[in-house]
């Protein structure tokens, strides 16, 4: 397990703009390195705000879009092409607008889809997924890149404080019912499989993320209450904030100025 590093930018936009920096980086290194890379997408406002800043990043053909694997952190048990997914806003703001493999964009399967409102049958359909990419360990791939965006009351994917998802340790993908954020049906990765990756982007950004972020970085934080406080890479575990979002942690946690 790493222990949380800190990059706080000024404002939201130059975070975003950092992170499509960064993510351009980590993609081309991993595909210099193993020929192929793998990220995990995030919903939300501060996910889809860096999807958009790649979308527009001069350096963004760095990227080799044809040999990279996309995957998803957590959906939106919604029928396919639904706004509210999180695959449709990436779309929106960028899978479009690049040369991807269709074959490696890995979606959640959507509400109206082959398990139609059984949203237990979709993730182990997903997890089943996992598994063929990680091959004989099965599990799931070690990701090179998963990016969590960190909700106001410290969820991460679709994990929510005290939920059922959030204590699964078995599983690798689990079916969310009556989430306390809309909509209440959900399907998400569990804190096992996020542990997996390599490295973990927790994306906060905006004054209503300062106190989830203060509670996630507290040391004596509880992942059952704190879900943000469960999420850690093997190699790196990178908090990427604003000001606003980190105006609320204790000095000490602030980078050297
Ligand atoms: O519903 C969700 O919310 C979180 C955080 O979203 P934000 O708009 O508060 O940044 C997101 O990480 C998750 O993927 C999404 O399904």
């Amino acid at each position: 397990m790493s222990a949380p590093q800190l990059v706080v930018h000024r404002d939201k936009e130059l975070m975003a703009q950092a992170a499509a920096a960064r993510l351009i980086t980590a993609v081309a290194d991993a595909q210099a390195a193993r020929g192929t890379a793998s990220v995990v997408l995030t919903g939300g406002r501060n996910g889809n705000g860096l999807l958009a800043a790649l979308g527009s990043a001069p350096a963004r053909d760095a990227i080799d879009w044809s040999r990279l694997d996309l995957w998803w952190g957590d959906e939106r048990f919604l029928p396919e092409g639904h706004p509210d997914r999180n695959v449709t806003q990436a779309r929106a703001a960028l899978l479009d607008l690049v040369p991807l493999d269709p074959a490696r964009v890995h979606a959640m399967p959507a509400a109206d889809g082959a398990y139609g409102s059984d949203a237990d049958a979709a993730a182990a359909a997903y997890a089943e997924e996992l598994a063929a990419a990680a091959g004989a360990e099965g599990g799931v791939p070690s990701f090179d890149v998963l990016m969590l965006g960190v909700g106001p009351d410290t969820h991460v994917a679709s994990l929510f404080p005290e939920s059922a998802g959030v204590r699964e340790t078995g599983l690798t993908v689990v079916g969310v019912h009556n989430a306390p954020k809309p909509p209440p049906t959900r399907i998400s990765l569990t804190l096992p499989a996020i542990r997996a990756a390599r490295e973990v982007w927790l994306l906060a950004a905006g004054e209503d993320k300062a106190k989830a972020a203060a509670l996630a970085l507290s040391p004596d934080a509880d992942e059952t209450q704190v879900p943000a406080a469960g999420a850690h890479g093997r190699t790196r575990t990178l908090w990427l904030m604003d000001e606003p979002a980190a105006s609320a942690l204790p000095h000490e946690l602030h980078p050297p100025a």
